[in-house]
């Protein structure tokens, strides 16, 4: 595991933008893993910027999103499909239908949940995964005690994520119960992972990350046992 401290959330997004575009440039066709949230939207400005600029093409990247909440309409105002569109996919060429994010209204939630890890298998796996990180140590929708066998499946939220995500909502009540997540063994499945964490609230999910030891009361640990992971964090500000 590589780790990288920065000074300022500017600088953790443009290192992780660094890799992103590096990523994309030597592989045009790459699956990339997206992760919603606070952490990424500086990272995708930057993107957006260096696709501006003339600097990068996403015409033939796909993307598969981590997660999505369940019983929301794709185009709510805070799906995370909603999200992903507002800060990345309308900004850049990327093609619709190379972006992939869990169906949180299918009629058959079990069946979406085997047929998302089919389509990224098939797509031939995932190059490089973003992921933030929830107080608790959660990634995706991967809440403590979650196996670490996971595949993609249906989640109950926690009270403290519901909250912790409450200010995507007008009304905090309408936060979901439940989302469709990637599971820890689908993230660990990519080439490589980038986990991008900023600021004070973060700093205790880095020291556990840091001390090593690996349990499934703590989602994020897993990434201990993956080859290519790069932690970037920092901060109080
Ligand atoms: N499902 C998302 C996670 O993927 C994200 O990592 C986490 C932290 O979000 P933030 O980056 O806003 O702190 O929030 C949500 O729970």
């Amino acid at each position: 595991m590589k780790w990288i401290e920065v000074n300022t959330y500017e600088e953790m997004s443009e290192v992780a933008a660094h890799i992103f575009s590096k990523q994309i440039q030597e592989k045009p066709n790459s699956i990339l893993g997206l992760a919603t949230g606070g952490s990424p939207v500086g990272m995708y400005k930057k993107l957006v910027a260096r696709h501006q600029a003339g600097h990068l093409s996403c015409k033939d990247v796909q993307t598969f999103n981590l997660d999505e909440y369940v019983g929301l309409e794709q185009t709510s105002p805070a799906s995370y499909w909603t999200f992903m569109h507002k800060n990345l996919f309308n900004f850049v060429d990327i093609q619709e239908e190379n972006i992939h994010l869990p169906n949180g209204k299918a009629a058959d939630l079990a069946t979406e949940c085997l047929a998302y890890d089919r389509r990224i298998e098939e797509a031939g796996g995932i190059d490089l995964q973003l992921l933030g990180i929830g107080v608790n140590g959660h990634i995706g929708f991967n809440e403590p005690g979650t196996s670490f066998d996971s595949m993609t499946n249906i989640v109950e939220l926690t009270e403290s994520t519901r909250t912790e995500n409450a200010i995507y909502f007008d009304d905090p009540s309408g936060v979901p119960t439940h989302a469709i997540t990637m599971g820890i063994q689908s993230i660990m499945k990519a080439k490589e992972i980038v986990l991008i964490a900023f600021g004070e609230k973060k700093l205790d999910a880095m020291e556990k990350l840091k001390s090593g030891h690996v349990t499934e009361d703590f989602p994020a640990s897993q990434l201990l046992n993956h080859p290519n992971v790069t932690i970037i964090y920092g901060g109080t500000n």
